[in-house]
Order: structure tokens, then C-alpha cells, then sequence
């Protein structure tokens, strides 16, 4: 599969990490609105991200939004309005994803995490390295569960929603929409949507969230 990268700084370079860990998988361009010209760059196309337009009608390729900010993905994913079937999902080889787990497109799979049976994760989340995500978890799109977390069994993560490295949300519990977690918390009772959570237990300290 040839896949376009939308960004170019840290998280599209952990994408393109993932990326080439599969030998089908060949990366192709890398667009950022931090250039405002196309050219070729190490045998891969960089320019706008409007120059996809023109790569799709060129090849067939997919698209993957490597950008780490889930309210910048989701506006870019707006803004490039294709349909999901243009997103890639892709997955590190050394990421345990079970074969009844249900992934979205334009979601990916760190290293080492793992996302086991019955869970299902959204359109364009991040599942970052070494995470887990139990049995029946529903994660909602554009969600980013960092490195080293856990969502234990029938856990549901709302859309948009950030948990922090380390961070562990107990069986069946529910996290809001656009909600933060932050890093080392454990999450032992419902969370709203749009707030920030803290600590062991975890407590709501503001009520904004990303
Ligand atoms: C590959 C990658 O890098 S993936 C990225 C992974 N990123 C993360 O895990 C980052 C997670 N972010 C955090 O934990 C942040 O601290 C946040 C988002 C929870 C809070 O950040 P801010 O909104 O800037 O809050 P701020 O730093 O002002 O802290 C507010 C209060 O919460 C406390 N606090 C902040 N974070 C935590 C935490 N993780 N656990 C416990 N207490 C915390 C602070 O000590 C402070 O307490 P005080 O008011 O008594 O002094």
C-alpha cells in the first residue's frame, strides 16, 4: 500500500516508524502547511497539504493524519473531507492486535500495545506505545491513549478524549467526550466530557478539556 502522511514532525515520524515495519507498506509523500512548496525530499514528495489532491488523482494511494493534537486531526480530517475508505489503519508489527477487535480507519498501532478481543476503537485514534486495550472497550474517534496506559475491560473512552501516560481506567468505567486524563492517573468513577482529571483517584481539576 502507498501511503501520503499528513504532517511532518514528531508524531508523523512515529507513523512512518510504524509504517515501514511492514514490508507492503511504502511511504510516498509527507505533506505539512509548513511547506509552501512541493519538491522531493530523500526520494519522498513534501509540499502543502493541498498537493494531495493531486496525489490521489495520481496514485492509489492512502492517507494517514499524523498529527498528535486530536483537535488539530479532527479539523484537518474535516478539512480534507474524503471519504473513510482513503484512510489507512495501520499497525505496528509489534503491536497484538486480536482478529475480533474492530479498528477505523485512519486509527494507529504503536509499538508493543495491544487491543484485544471485542474492543473497538474509533476513526483516527492514536494507540500509543506498549498501551492496553482490554476486552469490550469502545474508544470513540480521534481519542489518543498514550504510551504505557490501560484501558481495562468494558471500558468506554469518549471521543477526542486524552489519556496520559501511565494513566489505568478501571473495569467498565466511562470517560466523556474531549475529556483529559492526566499522566499516572487512575480513573475509578465516571469523568464528563470536556474536563481534565488528576490523580489517584482521579478528581476533576478544570472544567475544560481539550
Ligand atoms: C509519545 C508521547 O509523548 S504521548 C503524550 C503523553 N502525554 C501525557 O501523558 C501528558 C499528560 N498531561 C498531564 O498529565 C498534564 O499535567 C495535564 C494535562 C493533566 C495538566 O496540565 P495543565 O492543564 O497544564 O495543568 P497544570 O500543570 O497547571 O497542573 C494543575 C494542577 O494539577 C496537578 N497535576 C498536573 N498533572 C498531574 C498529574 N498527571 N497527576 C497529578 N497531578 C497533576 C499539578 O500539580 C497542579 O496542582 P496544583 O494546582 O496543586 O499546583
Amino acid at each position: 500500500m502507498l501511503i501520503v502522511i499528513i504532517g511532518d514532525s514528531g508524531h508523523a515520524k512515529v507513523i512512518a516508524d510504524c509504517i515501514h515495519s511492514n514490508p507492503e507498506h511504502e511511504i510516498i509523500a509527507k505533506l505539512d502547511d509548513k511547506y509552501n512548496v512541493v519538491f522531493e525530499d530523500e526520494g519522498l514528495i513534501k509540499g502543502p497539504i493541498e498537493h494531495l489532491h493531486t496525489l490521489l488523482q495520481q496514485t492509489q494511494c492512502k492517507v494517514i493524519v499524523g498529527i498528535g493534537s486530536n483537535r488539530i486531526r479532527q479539523k484537518i480530517v474535516e478539512r480534507l473531507n474524503l471519504s473513510a475508505d482513503t484512510f489507512a489503519t495501520i499497525i505496528h508489527q509489534h503491536a497484538i492486535v486480536s482478529p475480533l477487535a474492530t479498528l477505523a480507519s485512519g486509527t494507529v498501532i504503536m509499538p508493543g500495545a495491544v487491543v484485544n478481543v471485542d474492543a473497538i476503537i474509533g476513526r483516527h485514534c492514536i494507540i500509543n506505545t506498549n498501551s492496553v486495550i482490554e476486552h469490550d472497550c469502545i474508544v470513540g474517534d480521534f481519542a489518543h491513549i498514550s504510551p504505557n496506559s490501560t484501558l481495562t475491560g468494558g471500558v468506554c473512552f469518549g471521543k477526542g478524549s486524552h489519556l496520559g501516560a501511565t494513566a489505568t481506567v478501571i473495569p467498565m468505567q466511562k470517560v466523556g467526550d474531549w475529556s483529559i486524563i492526566g499522566a499516572g492517573s487512575v480513573i475509578i468513577s465516571e469523568i464528563n466530557s470536556n474536563v481534565t482529571a488528576v490523580g489517584i483517584p482521579a478528581k476533576v481539576i478544570k472544567r475544560e478539556g481539550l
